[in-house]
């Protein structure tokens, strides 16, 4: 969609106020120059008066005291109606602004997982911070626009008045000048386009920066590498592209400024040859026409701001367009209950790249019932997160069918029973609040897990949110199984939670907290290397290239110390503890 459509989506009676306020107030500059050449004893006889009037106001002679007035009350008017104009479209833009992020906001947040992955986080983000504003900044631009091209129009009907040729004259020259200026902008704006696509790799060079923080401080050889070869580089391409699409837009700019100026040159040595002008005429047409040089230049100055915005919106319109609506129906649904979760020949392929095909996991046959605990374990690179994506409905089976109970899953019941799933992933995010709970009814539950995960002495909860997130990884980990604990979830899936936790609560996790949520029927799924713990699974399925075979799992608790198996129900034990 247009910003300018945007624009009157938002607030049409506001725009059209705006635009109204432009436009009068370019014909109010108008006014100017009929109302001064009435006072020129040399100007065009048509505006020749006859008897000057002169008054005294506050001791200074005031001749042509009714053009005067209407000279100033003109001016007044300007101000005002340019001023309001300009003030009325600002505010609105800042709505729009805010409208398109949140558009934007929308489009992510509806997008599928695996669209996410492929577009990345950097450009989303250059989207969002750095193309919005230019958009918004270009549609501003729309009451000045409007009051000088009125003002253009209205000088060009003055000259009209004054000599049909010599408008005729100024009006092909001013053409010429317009389409010649062209050129250079074509040129401009292809550079111009060619920094928008660099900065979206300086963006993600940013991002290297910030999150590699640590090992690049570590050595300063991986330091000078990154900085010359990834932000140096970028930098110096976004540079030297956007300096060289500047340099040509102020040659175009410049050139449009004295478009005007030789309008005038040509009219005063080569035009008069040919055509009988008066004096007086002449006069006027080199006035109006000085009077309009501004005007002419701001029209021509708005075109690279224009065209800027034009770049950025055709940059959001590409990006958005390659994000698809995910195929959800019921967005919102309540959650569908169900007892067992089956994959029936479910395979999946990334896209590839280039000549390279993506990694493809399946044709996959899995079962899963609720209260019961299964493990995915095996090598690194083999298909064991991806799966654990089909598990949650993030990824969409390429082929073959998911079901809960005997309902497929499909855009109809996939929201229903996404509701219903709590998943832990190697690269989860923690917000700093549970989100779409009752805060008061669950706090003396979230003070109760934070006791049970040894957070109580780090991390309080108040005002709706968690006291701090400055965690020990581990200690992070366990924040984030309290949120899941608080989703009362049907399906827990758990991609290497235990990872990064000390043997005492690695113990806890695999000896108190699977089980517990067993007890309480959830279907539990972890993907572990943990291998000293695979008994603590009912079923471990084992994951090699893609594909998977399962082999039988034990109940007995192996490793664990007695204390805690003693107490299945973590919950409990954290509720009875002293
Ligand atoms: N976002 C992605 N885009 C394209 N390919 C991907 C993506 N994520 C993973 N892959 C491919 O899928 C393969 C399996 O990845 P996956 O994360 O499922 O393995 P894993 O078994 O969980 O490994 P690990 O034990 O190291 O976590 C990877 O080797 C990679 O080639």
């Amino acid at each position: 969609m247009s910003i300018l459509s945007s624009f009157s989506q938002r607030a049409p009676n506001k725009v059209f106020i705006a635009m109204l306020l432009g436009t009068l107030a370019g014909m109010a500059y108008t006014m100017v120059i009929p109302l001064v050449m009435n006072v020129l004893d040399q100007g065009p006889a048509a505006f020749a008066t006859t008897e000057p009037e002169t008054i005294s106001l506050f001791g200074w002679q005031v001749s042509h005291y009714r053009f005067a007035l209407l000279f100033v009350a003109n001016c007044v008017f300007i101000l005002l109606a340019r001023t309001a104009s300009q003030v009325i479209l600002s505010r609105v833009a800042l709505d729009v602004t805010t409208d398109l992020r949140d558009r934007m906001y929308r489009r992510i947040s509806q997008a599928p997982i695996a669209e996410l992955e492929r577009v990345g986080l950097a450009r989303l983000v250059a989207s969002i911070t750095a193309d919005v504003p230019v958009i918004v900044a270009g549609a501003r631009l729309l009451p000045d626009l409007l009051t000088n091209a009125v003002t253009l129009a209205g000088v060009l009907g003055f000259l009209l008045f004054l000599s049909p040729s010599v408008f005729w004259f100024v009006l092909g020259c001013i053409a010429l000048g317009v389409l010649t200026y062209q050129l250079p902008m074509m040129i401009a704006r292809r550079y111009l386009i060619r920094a928008r696509g660099h900065l979206d790799h300086l963006h993600e060079g940013i991002r290297g920066l910030v999150h590699g923080a640590k090992e690049l401080k570590l050595s300063s050889d991986k330091r000078r590498d990154y900085a010359e070869n990834v932000l140096a580089l970028n930098e110096r391409l976004v540079r030297e592209t956007a300096k060289t699409g500047m340099s040509v837009m102020s040659v175009a700019q410049n050139y449009g400024n004295l478009i005007v100026l030789f309008v005038i040159g040509a009219i005063a040595f080569v035009f008069v040859n040919y055509h009988a002008i008066g004096t007086g005429v002449l006069a006027g047409v080199i006035m109006a026409l000085l009077y309009v040089t501004a005007p002419v230049a701001a029209l021509l100055n708005f075109v690279p701001q224009l065209s800027m915005a034009r770049v950025a919106q055709r940059k959001v319109d590409e990006l958005f367009g390659q994000l698809a609506h995910e195929d959800v129906a019921d967005d919102g649904a309540p959650r569908r209950e169900w007892q067992r979760l089956r994959l029936q020949q479910v395979a999946y392929r990334y896209p590839g790249r280039g000549e390279e095909s993506g990694f493809h996991i399946g044709p996959i046959d899995l079962e899963i019932a609720r209260g019961e605990i299964v493990f995915i374990v095996g090598g690194n690179g083999s298909g064991k997160s991806t799966l654990a994506k089909l598990l949650t409905l993030h990824y969409r089976a390429a082929s073959g069918r998911v079901l809960f109970d005997d309902v497929e899953v499909d855009a109809g019941t996939v929201s229903g029973f996404r509701s219903g799933i709590a998943a832990i992933y190697s690269d989860y995010y923690l917000f700093d609040r549970p989100l779409g709970i009752d805060e008061q009814a669950a706090r003396p539950e979230i003070e109760r897990y934070l006791q049970l995960l040894g957070l109580s002495g780090k991390v309080s909860f108040a005002d709706g949110r968690f006291s701090t997130l400055s965690l020990s990884d581990g200690q992070r980990r366990r924040l984030a199984l309290l949120v899941a604990f608080l989703e009362d979830a049907l399906l827990y899936v758990f991609d290497e939670w235990a990872a990064d936790q000390d043997p005492t609560f690695k113990a806890v996790f695999y000896g108190e907290i699977l089980p517990a949520l067993k007890a309480r029927g959830k279907a539990v799924v972890a993907i572990s290397h943990d291998d000293r713990y695979f008994a603590a699974a009912d079923r471990v399925v084992v994951m090699a290239d893609g594909m998977v075979s399962s082999g039988a799992g034990t109940q007995t608790m192996l490793s664990l110390p007695e204390a805690m198996v003693a107490s299945p129900d973590p919950v409990a034990a954290a509720t009875d503890a002293p």
